[in-house]
């Protein structure tokens, strides 16, 4: 696919082009005559409504004490809900920290891994990374936790028009930006499909009059011409923005043939954006994700935290349970009423318990997926400097797969780039590497896209391999939804409860662990109440 130049100069015409304003409400309402939608159609669409309850609240008080397994998400969150409605609560976190998954790595963070091998990061000041989680949807209740708890939030950007597509496999030598990527996948699908509709082709399934309709649509969808071809303009970007005076800019030129378009296959990452748990606005939390956890073991008191405090076993006593945990050289047995346990499923089954095979045989049925990702810090922000991309994420075919760039402290002094963030057998390719070496890979492929700058202007990095954390041992699990197993775990087993994201139909985002707290801390206190 042709090279094309990725850092021109930018105009506040070319930003008004950019972001669809040049043409003014005019423009927008052109676009809804030509998809049939009048404004006036509108008002007969279904009413807007909320998609999750929000806030949550038991009502009544309970006196029961619990222990909760594992200080994530999911944990800290059970102890929050039942310590709000009047429950002792102690939870038992094997880390030095809560948070589980949700971790930021900063300046002198550090972490052994179950091979034994130490990390101390050396990032500067005000410098993080998002090692686990790193964006939240608008609809999450992730978000009406963070307005609770007054964790301020701010855009992530999951989707960027001036990022970059790089597909090595298609033969590609140089990126290309989204802009023209897209531009000329949807110019050349229009092409394509208001032809066929002109020559007849569709008339089996089309109206006359939606012949129109659909005709009107891709001339504008795909910024065909006046024979309906698509030869490019203004939408694939300029190697030189407009600007003064005489000054009209420097298209990028013709796009390429449409057969190379199609071979370059950029268009498969053009769905990612529209997933309705990917779609922008995203959010992220001011200063890092572990001020969720943060704010969170606040509330529920930290005395009633126990970290480095690994649960080693689980008995159910019939009028309460006994959990065995070491505490440095200590093994001490913590009683309560009841029990909740938020660890990985995965872990949770290697706990000698006598809640029965059933539930160890349940809790081995998860599937568990590794992930990785590289925090990459660099002495100057680069990428806004010289490549005008303010966020946002490069999608590759090689084995990093995803670049992301920061959503935060723009213009600052340094920066850090997520440098991979892979899952699947990429993830274990570079797991199995020690750091130096997930360092130097992703470095090799990075200058592919990047140049020779991403090697030689890099200060330091940190790199996570999930399925290689400690007491996590994967980045998240496949529940078989329809199996006896799944069911068994939703109910409690004695007084054991069980939640985690593993129990919730969001899986791999604090979504999921979230609710399935409530959900827990809902039966249990119905139980505790009707006792
Ligand atoms: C790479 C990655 C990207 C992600 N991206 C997003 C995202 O963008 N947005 C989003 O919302 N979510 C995302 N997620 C998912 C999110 O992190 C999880 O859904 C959520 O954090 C799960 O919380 P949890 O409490 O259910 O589990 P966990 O966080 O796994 O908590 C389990 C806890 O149990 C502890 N534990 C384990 N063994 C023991 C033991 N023997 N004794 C005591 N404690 C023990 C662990 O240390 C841990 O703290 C991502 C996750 C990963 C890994
Ligand atoms: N792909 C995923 O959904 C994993 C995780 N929730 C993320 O957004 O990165």
């Amino acid at each position: 696919m042709t090279q094309q130049p990725i850092s021109p100069a930018v105009s506040r015409r070319g930003f008004l082009r950019a972001v669809g304003l040049s043409g003014g409400a005019g423009a927008m309402f052109a676009t809804m005559g030509a998809l049939g939608l009048a404004p006036t159609a509108a008002a007969a669409a279904p009413a807007y409504r909320a998609p999750t309850p929000a806030d949550f609240h038991l009502t009544g008080r309970g006196r029961a004490s619990v222990v909760i397994l594992g200080g994530g998400i999911a944990g800290l969150a059970t102890a929050y809900e039942l310590g709000k409605a009047g429950y002792d609560c102690t939870v038992l976190e094997a880390r030095d920290i809560v948070g589980g998954r949700n971790f930021t790595v900063r300046g002198g963070t550090t972490q052994t891994d179950l091979d034994g091998n130490t990390q101390k990061s050396r990032f500067g000041e005000g410098v993080y990374l998002n090692a686990g989680p790193g964006r939240l949807a608008q609809w999450m209740v992730t978000l009406d936790y963070c307005r609770e708890l007054g964790v301020p939030i701010e855009v992530f950007t999951n989707a960027n028009a001036d990022a970059l597509i790089f597909n090595e496999s298609a033969g590609m030598t140089a990126p290309v930006r989204y802009r023209a990527a897209k531009a000329d996948v949807f110019g050349y699908v229009s092409e394509l499909l208001a032809k066929a509709t002109n020559q007849g082709a569709l008339d089996a399934a089309l109206t006359a009059a939606d012949k129109d309709r659909l005709t009107t649509f891709l001339r504008s969808f795909g910024s065909l011409g006046s024979t309906l071809g698509y030869t490019g303009g203004s939408r694939r970007g300029f190697a030189s923005y407009p600007g003064a005076g005489t000054d009209e800019g420097t298209p990028l030129g013709a796009p390429p043939a449409l057969s190379d378009v199609f071979a370059s296959n950029v268009g498969r990452y053009f769905s990612f954006e529209l997933g309705y748990d990917q779609a922008m606005l995203m959010f992220q939390p001011v200063g890092g994700m572990d001020q969720i956890p943060k704010a969170l073991a606040k509330a529920v008191g930290h005395h009633r935290i126990k970290v480095g405090a690994e649960v080693t076993d689980v008995t159910d006593t019939g009028s309460g349970v006994a959990v065995t945990y070491r505490q440095g050289k200590a093994t001490r047995v913590l009683r309560a009423d009841y029990c909740v346990a938020t660890l990985p499923p995965h872990l949770m089954a290697r706990i000698p318990h006598n809640l029965g095979t059933p539930v160890t045989a349940a809790l081995s049925e998860f599937g568990v997926t590794a992930a990785g990702k590289i925090g990459l810090e660099y002495q100057r922000r680069w990428w806004e400097e010289d490549d005008r991309i303010y966020g946002g994420i490069t999608e590759t075919d090689l084995d990093l797969q995803h670049i992301w760039y920061p959503s935060y402290g723009f213009h600052g002094r340094r920066g850090l780039v997520v440098g991979y963030y892979n899952t699947g057998a990429a993830a274990r390719t570079y797991s199995a590497l020690p750091h130096a070496e997930r360092e130097a890979r992703a470095l090799a492929q990075g200058v592919k896209i990047h140049g020779e700058k991403y090697r030689s202007e890099l200060v330091s990095s940190w790199s996570q391999a999930w399925d290689r954390t400690r007491y996590l041992e994967g980045a998240w699990t496949s529940p078989r939804y329809t199996s006896p197993g799944y069911q068994l775990l939703l109910q409690p087993a004695g007084r054991v409860y069980f939640a985690g994201d593993w129990l919730s139909h969001e899986v791999a985002w604090q979504h999921g662990a979230f609710v399935s707290a409530r959900s827990v801390v809902t039966a249990l206190h119905q139980r505790v109440l009707t006792a």
